[in-house]
């Protein structure tokens, strides 16, 4: 390419960047004044965050990607939205850690990500109003669903208002690459048994110690040289880790789902997921009747989950997934037929299917 035609296309890169900075602050004094009509009151709309994201893939002309396009709507509206308010939000720590990943892939990098020690605190902060929103791992495509989410979702007083769905990809790190063999290697259960196969024939005779997060594993990891950490790429970085293998995880799609919550409900975006929890009678044929309500009104189920209740031996609760808003009438409908049929319901939320 001659240098002239290098230029030309390089003064019109910079005078497009100029135009596109103009009209991203404009859009920006529109969420302000948005703030000023809220006045105080809920700043985060998922529902119009999903709507926008979705109409951006949807008019993208090209060449860029849907989902490069997505992304980078995805900041401007975190920025704007910093502007009326910034959010916090609180994540499974230390920094690093695959749900700060998922926190920011859904709320964008204005957000300010706060660790919290467990998933328990993380829920807690944002219950007493510290901090506006919780990031928690619900389940996992390779090994199911997060016990301890789904045991804090029964009681907790917050609303589920969006999902994020992360590939996960684990590396197995050590602060020297050189060291010999390591005594042992440091991970979340999860992630452990996401790469149980990758250790039974790369490194057999080495104690798996299962930690609070992965981040917590690289942390550790880069205190002690002797051990190994399998966490993901941040959590390499952040701790200033060698990779010694890369994506070690048994299945190539491997994929977490998380759940957002915090105070507000959220009204409809166009295409919603409704997330319950009930426990159907210990008696024959009860769960069958309990799911029946769904079925006569044509909602379909997308995930069903047990776990044990907790308040007697063989009880359990049912974590259900449905298509659609609360708010939608064969869904009111359904969920009146529900609360007949079942000892407890609780609807956890509806929300926005994830769009990036
Ligand atoms: O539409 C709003 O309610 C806004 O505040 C604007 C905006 C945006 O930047 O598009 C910002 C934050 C909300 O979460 C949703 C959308």
């Amino acid at each position: 390419m001659s240098d002239d035609l290098l230029k030309q296309h390089r003064d019109a890169i910079d005078s497009i960047d100029a135009q596109i900075l103009e009209l991203i602050n404009q859009r920006a004094r529109h969420a302000q004044k948005i703030g000023e009509i809220k006045g105080g009151g809920v700043i985060y709309r998922p529902e119009r965050e999903a709507q926008v994201l979705r109409r951006i893939k949807d008019i993208n002309p090209g060449p860029l990607p849907d989902e490069s396009a997505a992304r980078l709507f995805r900041e401007i509206m975190s920025a704007c939205l910093s502007l009326e308010k910034p959010l916090s939000i609180a994540f499974l720590g230390p920094a690093g850690s695959f749900t700060q990943a998922a926190a920011v892939k859904h709320f964008g990098h204005a957000a300010n990500t706060v660790p919290c020690a467990s998933i328990d605190e993380a829920f807690r902060s944002v219950e007493s109003r510290a901090l506006d929103y919780v990031v928690a791992p619900v389940e996992n495509s390779t090994e199911g669903a997060v016990g301890r989410t789904l045991d804090l979702m029964i009681n907790t007083p917050l609303n589920i208002c969006g999902e994020v769905v992360l590939r996960i990809h684990h590396h197995l790190l050590r602060k020297d690459p050189d060291a010999p063999s390591p005594r042992k290697v440091y991970s979340h259960a999860q992630a452990l048994a996401q790469c149980h196969e990758w250790l039974n024939k790369n490194l057999p005779d080495v104690e798996r110690v299962s930690v609070a997060s992965n981040s917590e594993a690289a942390r550790l990891a880069s205190e002690d040289p002797t051990v190994a950490a399998i966490a993901g790429e941040a959590a390499a970085e952040r701790y200033g880790l060698t990779k010694l293998a890369e994506n070690i995880e048994d299945e190539p799609n491997n994929t977490t789902r998380f759940l957002v919550l915090g105070h507000q409900p959220s009204t409809p975006s166009g295409h919603d997921k409704t997330s319950l929890v009930l426990s159907a009678q210990n008696k024959p044929g009860a769960v069958h009747r309990l799911l029946a309500p769904l079925a006569i009104n044509g909602v379909s189920m997308t995930k069903l989950e047990s776990r044990p209740s907790r308040t007697g031996l063989w009880e359990y609760v049912f974590f259900i997934d449905i298509d659609g808003h609360q708010s939608e009438p064969r869904i009111q409908t359904a969920l009146e037929a529900l609360h007949e049929h079942a000892a407890f319901v609780k609807v956890l939320g509806s929300y926005p299917v994830a769009v990036l």
